[in-house]
């Protein structure tokens, strides 16, 4: 698809649980979580144009992806309403709890507001992690996906994420799970910087990230090297594999991202998300 004047741009930005605790589980098997959840620039691209419903999918991560029927974009364009080219710039790993399919699907479903269709209700139909990639901001997540409360803009932050390049399953990371009814999350201040917020974190966990060391014992190398590489801060996001670090300046977090990557993996550094455009 050659992009023409008339196409819609819409960035899907990483989705990172800065915590992630998991409090309970529901007779339907849907775990209860309490998220501390923001956004990285880091992220896909989704473009639309005028056009009958398909999908195309390019980028770095486009091969491990189909752009079938089931694929999320299609999926949240169908739930709109949204008949439209689309095409999808994969740069982020799949399978890797930065919520990519998530926030591919939450794009579509800002561009179909842009283009004048209606949210459609109860967008957690098309996965736990959609309502709060449409919002795209400093949240904190309950319930198992759709409470949302949104948190007073977060102080800058220098990340790096890092992907051993293994692709983890969330339904079988949250199997593995040994306890479900952890305590919530302390009470989300205001953070009058990064120092704050990292001393914050400090005294909360990702839950999910014990059951996936298990499954990939790599993950915790991937943390080791956040923390031998400076950061102030190192945690696994959502099912894994992706690791998030914390870094003090942009400089150290590109150099981190590059070190990491002599070990082969996927690394970024990044910064957090300008927020979408009121819709
Ligand atoms: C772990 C997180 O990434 C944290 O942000 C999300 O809760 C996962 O969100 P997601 O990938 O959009 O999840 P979905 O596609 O809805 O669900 C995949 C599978 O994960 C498990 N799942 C998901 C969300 C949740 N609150 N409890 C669960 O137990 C279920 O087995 C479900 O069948
Ligand atoms: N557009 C899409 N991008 C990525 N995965 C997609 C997409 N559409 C469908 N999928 C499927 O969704 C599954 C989960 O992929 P995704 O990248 O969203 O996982 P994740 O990053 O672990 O998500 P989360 O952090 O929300 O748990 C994959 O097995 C993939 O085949």
């Amino acid at each position: 698809m050659t992009t023409t004047a008339t196409a819609l741009v819409e960035p899907a930005p990483a989705k990172l649980n800065l915590a992630l605790h998991v409090t309970g589980r529901r007779d339907d098997g849907y775990h209860l979580l309490d998220s501390l959840v923001c956004f990285a620039t880091a992220g896909d691209v989704v473009t639309v144009e005028p056009g009958p419903l398909s999908l195309q999918v390019d980028g770095p991560f486009a091969e491990g992806l189909s752009a079938d029927d089931d694929n999320l974009c299609l999926r949240a364009a169908r739930l709109a309403g949204l008949d439209a080219r689309i095409r999808l710039t994969k740069n982020l790993p799949v399978a890797s709890g930065i919520g990519g399919g998530s926030a591919d699907a939450a794009a579509v479903l800002r561009l179909a507001r842009r283009m004048g269709r209606e949210l459609p209700q109860m967008p957690e139909r098309l996965g736990a992690d959609v309502p709060v990639c449409v919002a795209s901001i400093p949240a904190r997540m309950q319930g198992t996906g759709e409470i949302l409360t949104p948190l007073p803009p977060l102080p800058p932050l220098h990340l790096v994420l890092a992907n051993p390049r293994i692709a983890l399953s969330t339904p079988q990371i949250f199997a593995r799970l040994g306890r479900r009814d952890n305590a919530p999350l302390p009470q989300v201040p205001s953070f009058a910087d990064v120092r704050a917020l990292v001393a914050w974190l400090s005294a909360t966990r990702n839950d999910l990230e014990p059951a996936a060391i298990d499954a990939a014992p790599v993950i915790a190398q991937v943390l080791q090297a956040m923390t031998a590489n400076g950061a102030a801060f190192a945690r696994m996001s959502g099912s894994g594999a992706t690791c998030l670090g914390i870094f003090d300046r942009p400089q150290t977090a590109q150099a981190a991202a590059a070190a990491l990557a002599r070990h082969g993996w996927w690394t970024v550094a990044t910064e957090l998300a300008p927020a979408p455009p009121a819709g």
